[in-house]
């Protein structure tokens, strides 16, 4: 009997696989992937309760606009984040120092996405060497404090604290990715964490090698 899309269960290991699509031999990160990994993530952050939907709102937007990119007219420039680097900065698609004719520019709209990847590594790799009796909310709040708060007004990283409590405890996160008892998913997360940070390596590598880290 076929199952319907929305009443298929959510596996986390299929998410990450797609970021294991992601990279080429060559290193080089196919956009294309890259959003479905982030689309798989946000489905997975939905599941978890409308307190995430602030978050979830602003991932949807910045996906869709990287969507809308490769779908248009100058699309083949966006198949990898190399090729989208190098069109945007050689036709000044990108707003350099601050904010002004290109805000939803390829280079910047991807920086915030990969600002928030090198969270998801911090807090996998907690999430790993987790024991039972350790809090989620904590290793979430702790990773993203080391990572993207600092890239946030303090508005938002008040909002984003307030949300961190409302996650699920630790035994109960692990039911929802969906992978089996805890041992196969830290065996899971083992797997995946290697080619997260690669992916996570290559961008900020060839994100600094242009100076767009600071991107406004
Ligand atoms: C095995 C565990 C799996 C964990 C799965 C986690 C699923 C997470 C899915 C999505 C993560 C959210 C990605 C958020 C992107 C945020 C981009 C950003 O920084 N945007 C801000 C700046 O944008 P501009 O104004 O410059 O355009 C924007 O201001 C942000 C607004 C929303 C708040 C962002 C808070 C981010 C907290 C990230 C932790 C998510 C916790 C999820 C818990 C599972």
């Amino acid at each position: 009997m076929a199952v319907a899309l929305e009443d298929q269960k959510f596996s986390l290991q299929e998410v990450l696989d797609t970021f294991k699509l992601c990279l080429s031999e060559n290193k080089e990160v196919h956009l294309e992937q890259y959003v479905a990994g982030w689309r798989g993530l946000v489905r997975f952050m939905n599941s978890l309760g409308s307190v995430f939907s602030f978050i979830s709102k602003d991932a949807v937007n910045k996906i869709q606009i990287l969507v809308n990119h490769l779908n248009s007219e100058t699309g083949a420039h966006y198949v990898t984040i190399q090729s989208m680097v190098r069109y945007e900065l050689d036709n000044q698609l990108v707003d350099l120092t601050k904010r002004g004719s290109f805000p939803e520019s390829g280079c910047r709209t991807l920086l915030r996405l990969h600002r928030a990847l090198r969270w998801l590594e911090l807090f996998l790799e907690r999430l790993r060497t987790s024991t039972e009796d350790s809090k989620t909310s904590a290793m979430c709040s702790e990773a993203y404090n080391e990572s993207l708060s600092q890239h946030h007004p303090w508005i938002i990283r008040k909002a984003a604290g307030t949300a961190f409590w409302a996650l699920p405890g630790r035994a109960q996160f692990f039911d929802v990715m969906n992978v089996g008892v805890p041992d196969q998913v830290v065996a899971m997360l083992g797997d995946a964490m290697p080619l997260i940070s690669e992916v996570y390596q290559v961008t900020e590598d060839l994100y600094a090698q242009n100076n767009l880290l600071e991107l406004p």
